[in-house]
């Protein structure tokens, strides 16, 4: 459970990003945050695993106050929650497994790196990843050798590799062309429905949003100005979210994308 209590978020150069955030996100729902450019959406999502620490309130997960972690803490912390990126974050000129076998032991020595020594162990984890995401075939392909969407479901492996509990995701559809994108989504709804794991999303692609997320945040000037179902989104629901800003929409392929 992620609980969210009255939290605020101040940047250092006094932009209030969040303001008053009051959720409660149990365990294995899948949720997709909404809302306009500089709405507050990635602050939100990273102030969850303490990439940004929020200035007032607190946030509790699975009963622990995270504002209260330290150092070592907070590095095992992470531990639990996965981060999936726009831009993938992966080491392009080497290979799939190697991607994910990296990232499954950040503690690993140098040498161990250079050389891809990796414990049996771990090569298993590595390819059971893989193949939870349907790209075992790439396993020894150079990442820099796969399309957007291969590149983002490496990402997932690598991030699923680790047993995460929780995993936060970035705009991550947003370079990919529609198809792709949903591929990736299905992804998703696989890992979150078979494996139980929180899915916390930003998202553009308000149509997507809808179809695959259970329960939508909508986010509007630092607030959470809709929070409820997927299926009890109406057009009202959406004006509220984005009014005034009809600008910033655009139609791709019959899909409303606000940009
Ligand atoms: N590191 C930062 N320092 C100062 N202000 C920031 C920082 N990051 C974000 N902001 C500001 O905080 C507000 C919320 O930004 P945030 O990135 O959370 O919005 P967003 O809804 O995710 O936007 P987008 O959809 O464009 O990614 C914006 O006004 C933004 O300019």
């Amino acid at each position: 459970m992620i609980e969210f209590k009255n939290v605020e978020k101040k940047y250092p150069n006094n932009v209030k990003a969040l303001e008053d955030i009051n959720i409660q996100i149990p365990k294995g729902e899948f949720v997709a945050v909404i809302g306009l450019s500089g709405a507050g959406k990635s602050t939100l999502i990273r102030c969850i695993n303490r990439m940004h620490d929020i200035t007032r309130g607190k946030l509790i997960v699975d009963g622990i106050d995270i504002g209260k972690l330290r150092g070592y803490e907070i590095r095992k912390f992470r531990q639990r929650i996965g981060m999936i990126f726009q831009s993938f974050n992966l080491v392009t000129r080497i290979s799939v497994l190697k991607n994910v076998l990296v990232s499954l032991v950040p503690e690993l020595s140098a040498w161990r790196k250079v050389t891809g020594i990796f414990s049996r162990e771990h090569k298993i984890k590595a390819l059971t990843a893989l193949e939870q995401v349907g790209i075992l075939d790439k396993a020894f392909v150079r990442v820099d050798q796969l399309s957007g969407g291969q590149q983002q479901r490496v990402a997932l492996a690598r991030t699923l590799a680790q047993n995460p509990e929780i995993i936060l995701a970035d705009e991550p559809i947003a370079s990919l062309d529609p198809v792709t994108s949903k591929q990736v989504m299905n992804d998703f709804k696989r890992i979150n429905e078979e494996m139980g794991i929180t899915v916390i999303m930003n998202i553009h692609h308000v149509e997507i949003a809808l179809e695959y997320a259970h329960r939508i945040l909508g986010v509007r000037d630092g607030r959470i100005v809709y929070d409820g179902s997927a299926k009890d989104v109406t057009e009202e629901v959406l004006d509220h979210i984005y009014k005034g800003r009809e600008d910033v929409m655009k139609e791709v392929e019959g899909e409303k994308v606000y940009v």
